[in-house]
């Protein structure tokens, strides 16, 4: 159920870092239709040889995202097996990943962060109508296609990148590194159900809002366990309303949070509100 690209059909750019068992490389393919070649920039995300074993989740995860398209998910061109390397050739998303970005460019507007936010709702809802858990939603696994121009507030595009191999394979400490983003159900049952992704998708929202600060970073292994155990929440954001939406979607309860036609709804009355003080405040100074 996959495309498989020829490894000489493939070329080698510099390497961008690493993921879970995974080291991923700026590339191009190419491909001959017709007489024309194409010549397209990749990102190649190389799995481990030494993780031999996890390579059918590896390409579970990639295989789930090129059954299905939509927008705001990243495409994934293909995999190829060459010697004892597996690959994964995704289309390259040019500005990288929404965190880092975050950090780096802290003077993104609320309706720009909120855009965002209605997007991922989107993929998500997308996902929901085929019964699909993704698993692994994040800031860091959110590509900025478009930075939209913050000045001028023209828009941000997004595309939810594939969920890397799978969590069961990964064993009990990188699912507890995974907190707060990891549904705490799944420490028991380690089953991605779709209410997990809606978890995660309030602490996403929750750094988005935070500038792409990492919650609980400084918590180690036993600390951030204690906090499932304990039934913490992050701290609220001033945003009440904000801090509603986030605290819906991160009940402890899988069945009390809240369906994405309803994460939809409130992300839009959101930016209603947002846009009605923004006008309210030009008219005040007028
Ligand atoms: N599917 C993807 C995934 N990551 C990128 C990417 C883009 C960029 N500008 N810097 C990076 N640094 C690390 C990864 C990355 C692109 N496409």
């Amino acid at each position: 159920q996959f495309h498989m690209i020829k490894h000489e059909d493939l070329t080698w750019g510099e390497s961008l870092g690493q993921g879970s068992f995974t080291h991923i490389f700026r590339g191009h393919k190419t491909d001959q239709r017709d007489e024309v070649t194409h010549t397209t920039e990749v990102l190649l995300k190389v799995l481990d040889a030494n993780h031999k074993n996890c390579w059918e989740s590896f390409f579970e995860a990639a295989s789930l995202m090129s059954q299905i398209s939509h927008k705001h998910l990243l495409l994934v061109y293909g995999i190829s097996v060459h010697k004892s390397k597996n690959i994964m050739v995704q289309e390259f998303v040019k500005h990288g990943a929404l965190d880092l970005y975050l950090k780096k460019s802290m003077s993104v507007s609320v309706s720009w962060k909120l855009d965002v936010a209605k997007q991922l709702a989107c993929a998500l809802n997308f996902l929901e109508e085929k019964n699909i858990a993704h698993g692994n939603i994040c800031a860091k696994n959110l590509l900025l296609a478009r930075e939209g121009d913050p000045s001028s507030d023209n828009s941000p595009f997004i595309k939810l990148s594939d969920p890397g191999t799978s969590m069961t394979l990964l064993g009990k400490d990188v699912v507890l590194d995974r907190i707060p983003w990891v549904a705490p159900e799944v420490l028991d049952t380690l089953e991605i159900e779709l209410e997990c992704d809606k978890w995660s998708f309030g602490t996403t929202l929750w750094e988005i809002f935070n500038n792409g600060e990492a919650p609980l970073q400084g918590l180690d292994l036993i600390q951030k366990q204690q906090f499932y155990e304990h039934f913490s929440n992050l701290p609220a954001l001033e945003w009440t309303e904000l801090a509603d939406l986030i605290a819906q979607c991160m009940q402890y309860q899988p069945e009390l949070r809240p369906s994405c036609r309803s994460i939809i709804r409130q992300v839009n009355s959101l930016i209603t509100s947002g846009n009605t003080q923004v006008f309210a405040i030009c008219l005040v100074q007028d």
